[in-house]
């Protein structure tokens, strides 16, 4: 019987093991995307708690604690201790067995706080107290974690009209870990409501200097905004879209839409498609100029449960995997780009598994040598940033593009412990190659390749691709 998370953790054959212990294991961490809060890297914040760093925005956990009966007071309640939500946790982890929460939550008490125990209801006290007395130390700040797991640069995800004053002091700090922004214009074309709409484009405006009275202005704006994050190192943008939109349209009628929204009316589904559309164009070609790679995060159908979006907001786990035939408008939007000579790096990243083949061959569309990978498959997101999820993408990847030209993990984490998910994946990644070796679907001959692969996967590729 196989011990439970040893140190060949996913790792089922001799060759995965040498790839993962001498190649994959040493790279340094890229996080390209993910959702720290900058101001907690540029103060080093102190964690009160485990419960503070894994339960405070994980909504991950949130989701099986409330799947578990777990009454929402002990998720994201202001009335519970923070022992007692730690307690709820530890009540649901083991019924979390298959769910990657189970692997995370072990693998992230392993290598933050050295714990080899298992969590369950008769550990969770002697586990929480050993975590916050480490906590409690200088060594296990916010920028002392990021260095225990030899991250090297993090990419925050920020709305153009956020003043990154954490990302200036941070780096003027001289904090050695890179901490940069990603450029989040998700807001500046989200019209459904044209109060919101327009309350945005004032701060906008205030903050960007421009007086916007009109789309023109408007896009000035955000021209300046993008200098002004470039100029602060930013080298990727990043959408959370429903689905690809490229509705045609004309100028005129963008410009009237823009127009009306912002006067306060609310605009028809085919109005917000078309400014949907027009603005994508308008972010991908300001990518272009700058050289930027963007990134689109697509097929998440968000806040669906409205009593709890009500009280709580977004990103607390009511999104899911949505249904979309967006292939033919990922298609006509890429298209656009390339035609006019102006498409940048990107990245996709779908939801819904259906999607993957669907993804993976669209890269093969507009591949033009310019830089090796420049049209990425993201690696597996969300509900899909797991074992099987990570295997599928890697597999389709494999089969109708080239994994070896893949940018890698992310963590897409608001947790300062959720590093170990790297981990995680580059166990993956060469448990896959080094079954195809000891299966004789790889040559031996060639493992010096292989080797150099994984460790182009886990961080060469992605140093390389971004150019931070
Ligand atoms: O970037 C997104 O929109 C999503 O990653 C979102 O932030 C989500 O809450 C998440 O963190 C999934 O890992």
């Amino acid at each position: 019987m196989k011990k439970f998370m040893d140190e060949n953790f996913l790792l089922k054959t001799e060759t995965a093991q040498e790839l993962y212990h001498n190649h994959a294991a040493k790279m340094p961490i890229i996080d390209y995307h993910c959702h720290l809060i900058p101001k907690m890297v540029a103060d080093d914040y102190q964690f009160k708690s485990i419960t503070e760093i894994w339960l405070g925005g994980d909504h991950y956990k949130w989701r099986a604690m409330r799947s578990n009966g777990v009454d929402e007071r002990y998720c994201t309640g202001k009335d519970t201790t923070d022992w007692e939500k730690f307690e709820k946790w530890a009540e649901t982890v083991p019924y979390t067995f298959r769910n990657p929460l189970y692997h995370w939550t072990h693998l992230e008490l392993k290598t933050a706080f050295g714990i080899d125990k298992i969590l369950n209801p008769s550990t969770a006290r002697e586990i929480f107290e050993e975590c916050n007395a480490k906590l409690a130390t200088p060594e296990y700040s916010a920028r002392n974690l990021m260095r225990r797991y030899h991250v090297e640069t993090v990419c925050t995800t920020d709305d153009p009209v956020d003043s990154l004053e954490y990302h200036i002091a941070t780096r003027e700090s001289g904090f050695e870990i890179k901490m940069l922004p990603a450029w989040r214009p998700d807001k500046a074309m989200a019209v459904e409501s044209a109060a919101n709409y327009r309350a945005y484009i004032e701060k906008l405006a205030e903050v960007s200097g421009v007086n916007i009275s009109s789309f023109d202005d408007m896009i000035d704006a955000l021209r300046k905004r993008h200098a002004f994050f470039a100029e602060q190192g930013c080298r990727l943008s990043d959408h959370g879209i429903e689905e690809f939109y490229a509705e045609d349209y004309t100028d005129a009628e963008i410009r009237a839409i823009f127009n009306k929204v912002y006067g306060g009316t609310e605009l028809t589904k085919e109005e917000i498609l078309k400014f949907k559309s027009a603005m994508l164009v308008i972010f991908a070609e300001m990518d272009w100029e700058t050289g930027w790679a963007q990134q689109y995060h697509y097929g998440a159908i968000r806040d669906n449960n409205s009593k709890m979006f009500k009280l709580l907001g977004p990103d607390t786990g009511f999104d899911s995997i949505g249904e979309f035939n967006t292939a033919k408008s990922m298609s006509k939007f890429l298209d656009r780009l390339n035609s006019e000579g102006k498409l940048t790096k990107t990245i996709l990243y779908n939801l819904n598994p259906c999607a993957n083949e669907v993804v993976a061959t669209m890269l093969g569309n507009f591949q033009d040598g310019s830089v090796p990978g420049k049209i990425q498959f993201g690696s597996g997101w969300w509900f899909l940033d797991q074992k099987d999820g990570m295997e599928k993408q890697m597999n389709a990847l494999s089969l109708l593009g080239l994994l070896s030209r893949f940018v890698g993990m992310l963590t897409d984490s608001r947790s300062f412990l959720s590093y170990p998910r790297h981990e995680y994946f580059r166990r993956t990644l060469c448990n896959l190659l080094g079954n195809d070796v000891e299966n004789g679907e790889l040559p031996e001959s060639e493992m010096p390749r292989i080797q150099q692969m994984v460790e182009d996967i886990c961080y060469n590729n992605a140093k390389n691709y971004f150019n931070f």
